[in-house]
């Protein structure tokens, strides 16, 4: 069984869409499984079955000629695109001749939907609580985790294990592998080609990112060859970045749930727009937030190498910190000060809410909470969540002094590994 974690995009939302710069993306500790199960076939065809046993009407089943290894028929008609796009992808990589029966079963940890209309149900050694939901996956809410992105990470991953014997999903290799083929997938599936940050943030975990060129993918998916997809996958640079970049010790991640939502390509557009129309002062002022987002990259990094390199002068700044004495991580708090004041510009001059009023007056009044490093309006913003970095000991505090605000805390925090092998021993009762 191998998972792929969730994400929070702290920073680095549109600018990530030009590979000109880099944004900071913070692996979940919710996470996507997917275990499968491999038996020999018989006849001219590969099957696979793929279920989601929390969503009704959860399994799919294609039927795979091994002469067209790349177009997958659902078998009783139902669609998921994700699973579809994965399936034909890795396929038509694999090219494989000889027949199998596969079975994989997908799990997500609860913070990736909604828990209205679902029923919690856990295992048999009582490790693990999973929702069932009484609705199909297309119908219910999403939170913003990634669930596209941490599905194809890990079905691609538990695709490639059945046909290989040694797989391992250290090996770098391998992890690139499964990073390339599930960029291609995802864009497939979704009939564009996005920045793949939450693509990257699933495979690899906590990560500074840069983007790759999309004319790779789009070239590979309008020729749709064997032989193009091998190339792309295990023998071209995508000159893309995923350098490993977590919080240190003792600062956490708060993801709050904010009643609402977004349209995230509406932002997009909007953005977009503002950038064709006013080219200098988007310019300049993506300039001076790219310099806030790497300024928190590099203070992040400091503070790690600085709780190593004098972990009692590091211990002392955190114990200040909590009881409101900031002053041991200014960096961060002027860095995450200057994101949001670029992030305001981008909102009142383009008109695309990325951080509205309503969520300055949350974030103003969280980050003057003792232990609260600062808060800011996830990827692209809007009305759908804001995260916090928090002094650990802080943050029952915070959560009891905001408890009358529109915010719902997540049970989740940082998990930096990508995707790992799991033991099924948490699973039992499920599988
Ligand atoms: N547990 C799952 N089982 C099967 N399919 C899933 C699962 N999770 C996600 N999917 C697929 O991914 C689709 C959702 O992808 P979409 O791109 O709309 O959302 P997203 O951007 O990943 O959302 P979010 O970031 O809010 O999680 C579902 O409709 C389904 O096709
Ligand atoms: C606005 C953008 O940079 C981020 C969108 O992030 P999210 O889907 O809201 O987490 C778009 C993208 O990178 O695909």
């Amino acid at each position: 069984m191998f998972s792929a974690p969730g994400k929070a995009f702290v920073a680095g939302g549109y600018l990530v869409l030009d590979p000109k710069y880099k944004a900071f993306v913070i692996a979940l500790s919710s996470r996507m499984y997917a275990h499968a199960h491999v038996e020999n076939g018989t006849g001219e065809h590969i099957e696979v079955r793929v279920k989601s046993p929390q969503f009704a009407e959860g399994e799919w089943c294609y039927k795979i000629d091994l002469s067209r290894p790349d177009r997958a028929e659902e078998i009783h008609g139902r669609g998921n695109p994700f699973v579809k796009s994965t399936i034909d992808v890795v396929l038509l990589y694999l090219a494989p001749k000889q027949t199998k029966r596969i079975t994989v079963t997908i799990f997500s940890d609860p913070e990736y939907h909604s828990q209205k209309d679902s029923t919690p149900k856990t295992s048999k050694n009582g490790l693990k609580t999973l929702y069932f939901h009484s609705q199909p996956i297309h119908k219910v809410a999403k939170t913003g985790l990634g669930s596209s992105a941490g599905l194809v990470a890990c079905l691609t991953t538990a695709l490639l294990s059945c046909f290989s014997e040694n797989f391992d999903v250290k090996s770098e290799t391998t992890l690139n592998r499964i990073h390339n083929l599930a960029q291609v997938a995802h864009c497939h599936a979704q009939g564009k080609i996005g920045s793949g940050f939450d693509v990257a943030a699933a495979t690899f975990g906590s990560i500074v990112y840069r983007r790759f060129d999309p004319q790779l993918v789009n070239r590979v998916i309008e020729s749709w060859k064997n032989e193009d997809l091998v190339q792309l996958v295990d023998n071209t640079d995508w000159k893309i970045e995923h350098t490993k970049c977590c919080l240190p010790p003792g600062i956490k991640l708060l993801m709050g749930d904010i009643v609402g939502g977004s349209e995230t390509p509406k932002l997009v557009s909007k953005v977009l727009e503002w950038r064709k129309k006013e080219p200098e002062r988007s310019l300049e002022t993506w300039t001076h937030l790219n310099s806030s987002n790497m300024r928190l990259v590099e203070s992040l990094e400091k503070l790690q190498d600085l709780s190593k390199s004098q972990p009692e002068t590091y211990k002392l700044s955190l114990r200040s910190l909590v009881e409101g004495n900031k002053s041991g991580f200014s960096d961060v708090v002027s860095s995450i000060q200057g994101i949001r004041r670029y992030l305001k510009i981008m909102t009142l001059e383009s008109g695309a809410e990325i951080e509205p009023d309503q969520q300055t007056e949350l974030l103003d009044y969280c980050m003057s909470l003792n232990g609260v490093l600062g808060g800011v309006v996830p990827g692209a913003g809007g009305y759908d969540a804001v995260c916090l970095l928090v002094a650990e000991e802080a943050i029952r505090d915070v959560v009891e002094r905001t408890k009358d605000l529109s915010v719902t805390w997540l049970n989740l925090h940082e998990q930096e590994t990508g995707i790992r092998e799991e033991d099924v021993s948490s699973f039992i009762g499920f599988l």
